[in-house]
């Protein structure tokens, strides 16, 4: 019995049972139709059952199969081993036992991905998220198990339960097992880094003398190659890039007009024009960030919010991060100081010239002039390090909610939170992507959302099916590539 049919309601029994020979009738066939074409009606979706059908660990043909059995215990190995570097490193008795008390749940937890074990509620450690957890697998996921709870919740599960290893601890609550990670990829990205720094650090201005309509469409260019990079800047992924070289990191990080001319096909959603149509109306207004990776990626989408407030469209820019370390790479508040720091005081670039590090120094000032101002304003809502899909914002988070409608565009930025967006489920590919998102473009009060990512798991909406059924044929392994990406937008309900 598959998930769904177990979801069904039981009919009323009937009082006798009939038994009718069917005997000349043609026999009965299994197997119609693809399942995926079927969407659950709205009242009936729960986290468990997505409007249609979830990717979970035991379906071979998706990455559920390979994150859940193999990518997650790599990732949870390395954790481990980073771990132990600080163990070796500390010099303190009592915070030594109270590591090693860490990497034992470490280990448990390895022991529990690896026998597929049965999910357990999450130990109250006095964070803000613990009854949103409890209340989901209580109500949701009773007795289901890492590979045949729905992926998207397993794996954020994971993440919390690394969480939770360290923030029961003593000494040791906030510990980041890929914080040395997050900095070293950023410190191997000098070509990107400084391409974007020695192009931006002057306050944007237009040429001398052009009028309205020439100042509108330079406006639009820059806004549509900076959107492009704050795209492929979602491209260097530590979670699937486990061991990479300067030269991976390079070819990654895309901030050239050239490769971007070359790239723009690959985005097989484009709304950019759209986005453009209504962010040009916008005046001194608010937009959100709700961020994905940090180190190059949030660098690149700091340039883009420092353009956004410099061309006059926004006055403030949120930025919404995690509360602690969360799949691999995501934003915590200790990267974000991290980022605009180590621009301003450190020496990360050894091969530098003064000119370079000049710029990037002008930049984090002007930064961190905004973050005094008040116009930047980092924000972590515990609903962000959930397993709740942002369908369930609304009602999970209705306070986050509010917040966001008062928004004049929220960003989502990345694969994981399109995933969430979009129920992380096989809805076909032509879907529109405010269908996709349910309440956050139907809910009243719904702000515009744009979500740009490079698509790097099976979740795809927005795309005609004769393409995806092509790349499908051609292309293997395209829907966790990192080389096609998305970048659409649903209106909302604010401005109807
Ligand atoms: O950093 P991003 O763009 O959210 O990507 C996260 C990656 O990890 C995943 O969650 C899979 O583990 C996918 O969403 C994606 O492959």
């Amino acid at each position: 019995m598959t998930d769904a049919d177990q979801a069904r309601p039981t009919p009323a029994r009937t009082a006798t049972r009939t038994l009718l020979n069917l005997g000349n009738l043609p026999p009965k066939r299994s197997g119609f139709g693809d399942l995926a074409s079927y969407q659950r009606t709205p009242s009936r979706v729960d986290p468990n059952n997505p409007p249609w059908p979830a990717y979970r660990g035991y379906h071979e043909y998706s990455f559920a199969h390979e994150t859940m059995g193999k990518r997650l215990p790599t990732i949870l190995g390395k954790a481990i081993d980073d771990t132990m570097r600080t163990l070796n490193e500390e010099h303190e008795e009592g915070k030594i036992k109270d590591l090693l008390q860490c990497i034992e749940r470490m280990t448990q937890l390895m022991d529990d991905l690896h026998s597929n074990a049965t999910l357990r509620v999450i130990k109250d450690d006095g964070e803000g998220d613990v009854a949103l957890w409890n209340k989901e697998i209580a109500r949701f996921f009773k007795g289901k198990n890492f590979m045949n709870a729905p992926w998207l919740f397993a794996e954020a599960y994971k993440y919390r339960r690394l969480h939770e290893c360290f923030s029961i601890s003593t000494y040791w609550k906030d510990y980041d097992v890929f914080f040395r990670q997050k900095c070293d990829t950023f410190s191997r990205s000098s070509t990107a880094v400084f391409e974007l720094s020695t192009r931006f650090a002057d306050p944007f201005h237009h040429e001398a003398g052009a009028n309205e309509e020439e100042k509108l469409k330079a406006a639009k260019l820059v806004f549509h190659e900076l959107t492009q990079v704050c795209l492929w800047g979602n491209a260097t992924d530590l979670s699937l890039l486990i061991n990479m070289t300067e030269e991976d990191i390079k070819s990654l990080q895309s901030t050239g007009g050239e490769h971007l001319a070359e790239t723009e096909k690959n985005i097989l959603c484009n709304d950019l024009d759209k986005i453009w149509d209504h962010l040009h109306t916008v005046k001194g207004g608010r937009i959100d960030f709700v961020l994905d990776n940090a180190g190059f990626e949030l660098y690149c989408d700091c340039v883009y919010a420092d353009w956004l407030i410099q061309s006059g469209i926004a006055n403030e820019i949120h930025f919404h991060g995690k509360r602690f370390a969360w799949f691999v790479s995501d934003v915590t508040h200790k990267d974000w100081s991290w980022l605009l720091n180590s621009m301003m005081y450190g020496s990360l670039f050894p091969n530098a010239s003064d000119a370079e590090l000049a710029s990037l120094r002008a930049m984090a000032k002007r930064w961190k002039s905004y973050e005094q101002t008040g116009q930047w304003v980092y924000e972590q809502h515990p609903f962000w390090c959930t397993g709740y899909t942002f369908w369930s914002l609304p009602s999970e988070a209705p306070d986050l909610f509010q917040h966001l409608a008062d928004s004049d565009l929220v960003i989502f930025k990345g694969d994981l939170n399109h995933r969430k967006l979009t129920y992380d489920c096989q809805a076909p590919s032509q879907t529109p992507f405010d269908v996709a998102i349910g309440p956050m473009s139907s809910e009243e009060g719904a702000p515009p959302v744009v979500s740009i990512r490079t698509i790097k798991s099976d979740v795809v909406v927005g795309v005609p099916e004769e393409v995806t059924k092509k790349l499908d044929k051609d292309e293997e392994g395209w829907r966790i590539s990192g080389r096609y990406a998305f970048i659409g937008l649903s209106e909302g309900t604010k401005t109807k």
